[in-house]
């Protein structure tokens, strides 16, 4: 059972999203929607089904069921049209170009708003040379609003990492989308760090980005969202504001370890949610640019890429699965 709570323009439609990868049902008829300019948390015990229902929003994944709109229209299964269309994402283990600058990341990430093609590349004529300098302004004009200005030239790998996990925010925004997804932004980051992130966040949402995040800090996600959804076994469990998704029991349990069929009618008075400690950050992994290539529109640019994507045929689970493990974690 679910509970919906919707104020602002539908954004993003998700309508009965299911993800199965064969006997598995990782993602169970999720419904899901966001509002222009509205901050939406994605919670739930490790496991849940968060980053396979990402994977399905973004085209890494074609869902076995459901729908998922973007301004009305039904979004193609394909990261690169994704990214077209106006969404961007981060991923849980980070997926920079290890060996680019800091500023070339970003430009690789403008890829998707840029007509220059092939030709005027070679040639380097006028034009090319015109988009080529807004672009830079661009991806500069990101660096600041990142904070990483300063450290434009430096290689990406060289970046502390939480300045990793912010270039890779910047990146995302270089794709000028409307709705940001982030896959847990904080995690390895110091609560200094985690801070910042937060203003971030808000900052990035004045700008009239909606944002879908996925994250184990409950801090965070209650300082920053309108609404969180809570995914338990791959089904979503309840949705609202904070005091809605603290005081529901079935959250209570689900993150206390209890099984879900066993868990107590909602009512009765629960702990605290946000007392319940994060898990251990994922370890660094600054060196896999395939996905990110994709997201930002390049899916043949990198072998990785190109498979991720060409989602399988949704008759052959098998295929999904190994394109999937290329892809996340
Ligand atoms: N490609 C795949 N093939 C088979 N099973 C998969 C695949 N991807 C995910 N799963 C399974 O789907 C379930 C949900 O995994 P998912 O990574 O989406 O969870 P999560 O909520 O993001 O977890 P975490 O918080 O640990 O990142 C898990 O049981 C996982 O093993």
């Amino acid at each position: 059972m679910s509970t919906t709570t919707t104020t602002a323009q539908p954004l993003l439609e998700v309508r009965g999203v299911t993800m199965r990868f064969g006997g598995l049902t990782a993602v169970n008829n999720v419904d899901l929607t966001v509002g222009t300019g509205e901050i939406i948390g994605l919670i739930g015990p490790n496991g849940a089904g968060k980053t396979t229902f990402f994977n399905c929003l973004t085209g890494l994944y074609v869902p076995t069921e459901g729908t998922v709109k973007y301004r009305d229209r039904v979004l193609p299964p394909k990261p690169h049209l994704v990214t077209q269309a106006g969404i961007a994402r981060t991923f849980q283990n980070i997926r920079l170009f290890a060996n680019m600058t800091v500023l070339e990341n970003v430009l690789v990430g403008r890829h998707t708003r840029t007509k220059e093609g092939l030709l005027s590349a070679l040639i380097r004529g006028p034009g090319y040379q015109r988009a080529e300098a807004e672009s830079r302004e661009k991806a500069m004009a990101l660096l600041e609003f990142t904070g990483l200005a300063a450290k434009a030239d430096h290689l990406a790998r060289n970046l502390p990492y939480g300045e990793q996990r912010k270039l890779e925010i910047a990146r995302a925004l270089a794709s000028e989308p409307g709705l940001l997804l982030l896959d847990e932004p904080t995690a390895g980051m110091n609560p200094q760090e985690t801070r910042a992130a937060e203003e971030l966040v808000f900052a990035i949402r004045d700008r009239g980005i909606a944002i879908l995040v996925i994250e184990h800090d409950m801090r965070f996600i209650f300082n920053l969202c309108d609404r969180t959804a809570v995914l338990v076994q791959g089904q979503k469990i309840v949705e609202g504001d904070r005091e809605t998704v603290q005081g529901d029991e079935r959250v209570i349990t689900a993150y206390l370890g209890a099984p879900l069929e066993s868990a107590p009618e909602a009512g009765a008075a629960p702990a605290a949610v946000a007392s319940v400690p994060a898990p251990a950050p994922a370890p660094d992994e600054a060196t896999a640019p395939a996905a990110a290539a994709s997201q930002a529109g390049e899916p043949t640019a990198e072998p990785d890429a190109a498979q991720a994507a060409e989602p399988a045929d949704e008759s052959d689970p098998a295929t999904e699965n190994e394109q999937s493990t290329e892809t996340e974690e």
